[in-house]
């Protein structure tokens, strides 16, 4: 990570001079990184994770499995390797699997996939693990977690809350079996039992219960990493039972996995090119991909451009207009806040569905985005399950972020077309991306773009 200068609390989101027009790196994917650690920990043998992300929720994965007794060293194209945590250009890590242990504390700061996908891993591990976190970890649910994983065999100290802070006690190995889960909160329940399954001496089979369940794309992502370290997954594509996963016990393979770009954090860059009517390209856009952002491909030229996937990238060129929306974000809901600030700037109303678990992500989004759009002159209703926004000319004004990395964006998205709007605590965004602030200058700056027009 490129160590950001100091940043003002409020930070001035700045205007866009015109259409924009740049190809912007964008770093490594905090869902398919933080898979990658912990597949690589639970490994018979070393692995590597190659251009992993670098930021808040990924170093407070890699330290909670080095405080398990994991070793992750972290190289530099031309240095030796370091703990990870030390300054560094931090190209790959190596990940060094260990014999599990406690006595350990892990912080989750306010990383879903930390509190979720780690706690089966302490099961395994020998000796008690406490859990803790931001205040707002506290609020987030994990009681399909801890509830599954008591059935499976683990000891837990809750306090009875279903929620951090906790104790697991791990007992160095975990029997597994079938369980039944309500992940309509979070689809992170799931994909955090099926992570750690291969380990669990029966493996697992968990059998969603309740109602639909958010964010389909990251589990899919869950089984194809299983399954490229040789674990054997049965899921209901393929076939099986509805809402029914299973993963069989075994040895899970060291491998060398080359993270891809986050496609949700490309997101601001490309309602960037939507906004101004302007270019952005983003390099490495993989072809396949279980990554919900991929999605934006559609959403973004329904909303108005047109893309083009080409050996140089994924192309997003702006028509100069941007139209409502009528979608189900229930598969893809991170990118809610982010198509939320492009559709404020629309020629017709939107509405987003299907996203009613955003009131338990980093911040409650629904309530967060009705607000701080509705004080910079907006009018966006919450429903029952998502928003309901009637663009209106906006002003500029404070648009605070309530600790969260997909609201400071959406913030930078709406300062593009409107003079004035300072963003409150820019600096959240080092939850996945630290370098944004400096990122999205670069893009407004024509002479940091590379020259393509004949
Ligand atoms: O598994 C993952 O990597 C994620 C799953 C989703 O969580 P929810 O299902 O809780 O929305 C998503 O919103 C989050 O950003 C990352
Ligand atoms: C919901 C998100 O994060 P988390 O992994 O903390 O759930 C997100 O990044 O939009």
């Amino acid at each position: 990570m490129t160590e950001s200068p100091a940043l003002p609390a409020l930070w001035p989101a700045p205007l866009a001079p015109g259409a924009v027009d740049a190809t912007v790196t964008v770093p490594g994917s905090k869902s398919v990184t933080n898979r990658g650690l912990v597949l690589a920990a639970l490994s018979s043998e070393p692995g590597w994770l190659r251009r992993p992300l670098r930021s808040r929720d990924t170093l407070l994965m890699a330290e909670a499995l080095r405080t398990m007794g994991v070793g992750i060293e972290e190289t530099a194209s031309s240095s030796s390797a370091g703990a990870v945590g030390q300054a560094g250009g931090g190209e790959a890590w190596r990940v060094i699997p260990a014999g599990l242990h406690g006595p350990a504390t892990v912080d989750v700061g306010n990383a879903g996939t930390v509190m979720r996908f780690l706690p089966p891993v302490a099961a395994l591990a020998a000796g008690p693990i406490r859990f803790d976190g931001d205040p707002r970890s506290y609020e987030r649910p994990l009681d399909g977690v801890i509830e599954a994983l008591r059935a499976l065999g683990a000891r837990i100290d809750d306090d009875g809350r279903g929620s951090l802070p906790m104790t697991v006690h791990g007992g160095g190995a975990l029997d597994g079996g079938p369980v039944e889960i309500d992940a309509s909160s979070s689809s992170q329940f799931v994909s955090a039992l099926l992570l750690s399954a291969p380990r669990f001496n029966q493996g697992v089979e968990v059998r969603h219960v309740g109602a639909a369940l958010p964010s389909m794309p990251h589990i899919r992502m869950t089984v194809d990493m299983l399954r490229s370290v040789g674990a054997q997954v049965d899921t209901p594509e393929a076939g099986g039972e509805p809402n029914v996963w299973r993963v069989t016990p075994g040895a899970l393979l060291g491998r060398d996995l080359i993270v891809e770009p986050d496609l949700s954090n490309a997101q601001p860059f490309l309602a960037a090119a939507l906004v101004t009517g302007g270019r952005v390209t983003i390099p490495d856009w993989p072809e396949h991909t279980t990554q919900p952002g991929d999605a934006l491909r559609e959403i973004f030229t329904t909303m108005g451009g047109s893309c083009e996937l080409t050996d140089q990238g994924l192309t997003f060129t702006g028509s100069g207009r941007i139209h409502g929306i009528d979608v189900d974000l229930g598969e893809v809901g991170e990118l809610t806040p982010g198509i939320a600030a492009a559709a404020a700037l629309a020629d017709s109303p939107s509405t987003l569905r299907g996203v009613a678990h955003l009131r338990l992500h980093e911040t409650d989004r629904l309530a967060a985005l009705t607000k701080e759009l509705n004080e910079l002159g907006g009018d966006v209703t919450e429903t029952a399950d998502g928003l309901h926004i009637r663009p209106r000319a906006l002003h500029g004004g404070v648009f605070h972020t309530y600790d969260d990395h997909r609201l400071a964006t959406a913030a930078a998205v709406i300062g593009l077309a409107v003079p004035g709007v300072e963003v409150e605590n820019v600096a959240t965004t080092g939850k996945t991306l630290p370098d944004f602030p400096a990122m999205w200058t670069r893009m407004l700056d024509p002479a940091a773009a590379p020259a393509r027009r004949a």
